[in-house]
């Protein structure tokens, strides 16, 4: 008889977007492109569209540990990851779940600020991810305001963004990619330090588009998919980056301001041309 729990299964811990390009939503579409099963455990829900967060409300920890239990009762999760988690109490509460039951592969993207500017984590939220939930992460994904709010000083430079990466390796994360999307050089250049001590960088044409809603939930998520399926950690890495890239560059016209991804394009290029 099959295993009945046999196909690959993700979690993404994180928060809605009602506008579908981020958060969640983002997670979702993005594992069901990469070919796994993906589940939720909610945190928070935004009312939220692609001109900006207008409202969020976190849910109850108690009702945020019931959606862990619900999982682990029936489900075999292969790797999960976190976004937004809104406020320490609820890092706290997602922090204690993680140490209880085993999903695989921890994914950490510290989601701080959208790109509309919201906060969707309180400073002392980040104090808790900095000081806590960190440590139980095999990647953390941040940004370059996030990765520099993390260790709490300017990065300047490519060098500037490893000497980061291993500051925040000794903050107890085993691998990092610092993602260097913001900006307007160019080339956007990303830095990966692995366990391992090795690096490489991830480098391609910046797209000049402003509908990059949902980036980094984006490769995050596809790099979870990839680590449910069984890739080692610099392949899921890879795979991400490739992933995320086709999804900006094949641009959909959706909403007036940041716009969201475009989730089919990497198994579908070139088919969206016309649209
Ligand atoms: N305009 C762009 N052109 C090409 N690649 C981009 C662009 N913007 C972001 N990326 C890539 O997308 C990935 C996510 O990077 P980014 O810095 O945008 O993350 P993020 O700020 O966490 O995203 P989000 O704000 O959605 O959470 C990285 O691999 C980055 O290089
Ligand atoms: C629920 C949720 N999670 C994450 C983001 C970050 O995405 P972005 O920086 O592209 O707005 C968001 N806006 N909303």
């Amino acid at each position: 008889m099959n295993d009945v729990n046999s196909f690959p299964q993700a979690l993404t811990i994180a928060g809605t977007d009602s506008g579908g390009g981020a958060g969640i939503m983002a997670d979702m579409k993005t594992m069901q492109e990469c070919g796994v099963f993906s589940t939720a455990v909610v945190v928070a829900v935004t009312a939220q569209n692609t001109i900006g967060v207008q409202n969020f409300q976190a849910i109850s920890p108690k009702l945020i540990s019931e959606q862990f239990a619900s999982l682990n009762d029936d489900f075999k999760i292969k790797a999960c990851k976190t976004g937004m988690l809104a406020d320490a109490e609820h890092v706290e509460v997602v922090y204690d779940n993680l140490k209880k039951y085993d999903f695989g592969p921890f994914v950490l993207d510290p989601v701080m600020i959208a790109k509309g500017g919201s906060q969707l984590l309180s400073d002392e939220g980040i104090d808790a991810i900095k000081n806590k939930l960190i440590k139980l992460a095999t990647l953390v994904t941040p940004n370059m305001p996030e990765a520099e709010r993390l260790i709490g000083s300017k990065i300047e430079s490519q060098s500037g963004m490893l000497v980061a990466a291993k500051k925040i390796q000794d903050l107890g994360a085993k691998n990092v990619l610092i993602k260097g999307g913001h900006g307007d050089s160019e080339m956007v250049r990303d830095v990966v330090l692995l366990e391992n001590g090795e690096s490489f960088k991830m480098s391609s044409k910046r797209v000049h588009t402003i509908r990059t809603h949902g980036t980094g939930d984006t490769i995050s998520s596809a790099i979870v998919s990839r680590l449910a399926l069984g890739d080692d950690m610099k392949s899921a890495i890879l795979y991400g980056k490739d992933f995320v890239e086709a999804a900006i560059k094949n641009t959909i016209q959706v909403g007036h301001g940041h716009g969201p991804l475009n989730h089919w394009a990497y198994n579908a290029e070139g088919a969206f041309d016309e649209i």
